[in-house]
């Protein structure tokens, strides 16, 4: 019954304060099925407060909230093993070996993942009988991811993932979640403050400011939502030219024809998510 409900994550005026500090105002959101939505927002925005609650692991001043069908502050039997959360607490079980950790948390799920498959596909087989103690940084979120999929969960949270990482594990973890939500179609909700990591990965974005989610849309939507859309830059007259374009073509021609065909110092740039994110928490 409760897998006929259509979106995995539905949000109405969601409301959060920490004593008289009120952190979230009125969020609505919705989050599709299958769908990889990704949170923005500055520092203490709110974002992680966010997860916590619809993980179930907060408790809200008001709202409504339903994850999967459920209210996550009164989940039914079975909900938890349905999501997924990617977290650090494994740390704590250090003396365990890589392999054993996680067949034994595979011990919990009804239809888990086989383990030895799933190091695979995180790229831990080599650290199988390694003790978590003695993985890296980067492997050990690599199990972290892995801990948090294992239960073959319908929607996985990812609470900046990626912090840490270097720039060839990054580009792996970000292999690993397209893999993951195609594949499976699981539905994934992350937060991070990489906007190319936005962009690459999520089919929305939702960009939180102090507690109010004052947009959402695909990446390509919000990075032409405050301008123009293309920057046009120039060398003329012992100076620099700019514009803002919707469609540069015509500029271009005509300074072509103006130049001949060598314009000086011409750059051509596509306005991006980072221009609008940072124009959009600006105001
Ligand atoms: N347990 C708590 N008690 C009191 N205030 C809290 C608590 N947790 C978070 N806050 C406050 O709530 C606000 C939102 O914090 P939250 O961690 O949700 O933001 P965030 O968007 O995840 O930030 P960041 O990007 O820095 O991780 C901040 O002002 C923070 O100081």
């Amino acid at each position: 019954m409760e897998r006929a409900e259509p979106d995995a994550v539905s949000v109405r005026e969601l409301r959060m304060c920490y004593g008289r500090t009120e952190v979230l105002r009125g969020v609505e959101l919705t989050i599709r099925r299958g769908e990889i939505f990704c949170l923005l927002g500055p520092n203490g925005a709110g974002k992680t407060t966010m997860i916590e609650i619809l993980e179930g692991h907060r408790r809200r001043s008001g709202g409504e909230v339903r994850v999967l069908g459920s209210d996550p502050g009164r989940p039914g039997p079975g909900w938890r093993a349905r999501i997924g959360v990617v977290s650090q607490s494994w740390r704590d079980h250090a003396q365990w070996r890589v392999g054993e950790l996680l067949s034994y948390v595979a011990g919990h799920y009804p239809d888990p993942h086989d383990p030895a498959e799933l190091l695979t596909l995180v790229g831990l087989t080599a650290q199988r009988d390694h003790p978590v103690a003695r993985l890296s940084g980067g492997q050990r979120r690599r199990l972290d991811v892995a801990l948090g999929v294992i239960g073959r969960p319908e929607l996985l949270f990812l609470d900046e993932p990626t912090a840490g990482l270097d720039p060839v594990a990054r580009r792996q973890f970000h292999d690993l979640v397209t893999q993951l939500s195609g594949t499976e179609g699981m539905t994934i909700l992350l937060t991070t403050h990489d906007l190319t990591e936005a962009e690459r990965l999520a089919h929305r974005i939702g960009i939180l400011v102090q507690g109010r989610l004052i947009t959402t849309g695909t990446p390509a939507a919000l990075a032409t939502m405050t301008t123009a859309g293309t920057e046009v830059r120039w060398a003329e007259a012992g100076g620099q030219r700019r514009e803002l374009v919707e469609d540069p073509s015509a500029l271009l021609r005509e300074l072509n024809e103006r130049f001949g065909c060598a314009v000086p110092e011409l750059q051509v740039r596509r306005q991006s998510l980072e221009d609008t994110y940072l124009d959009l928490i600006g105001r």
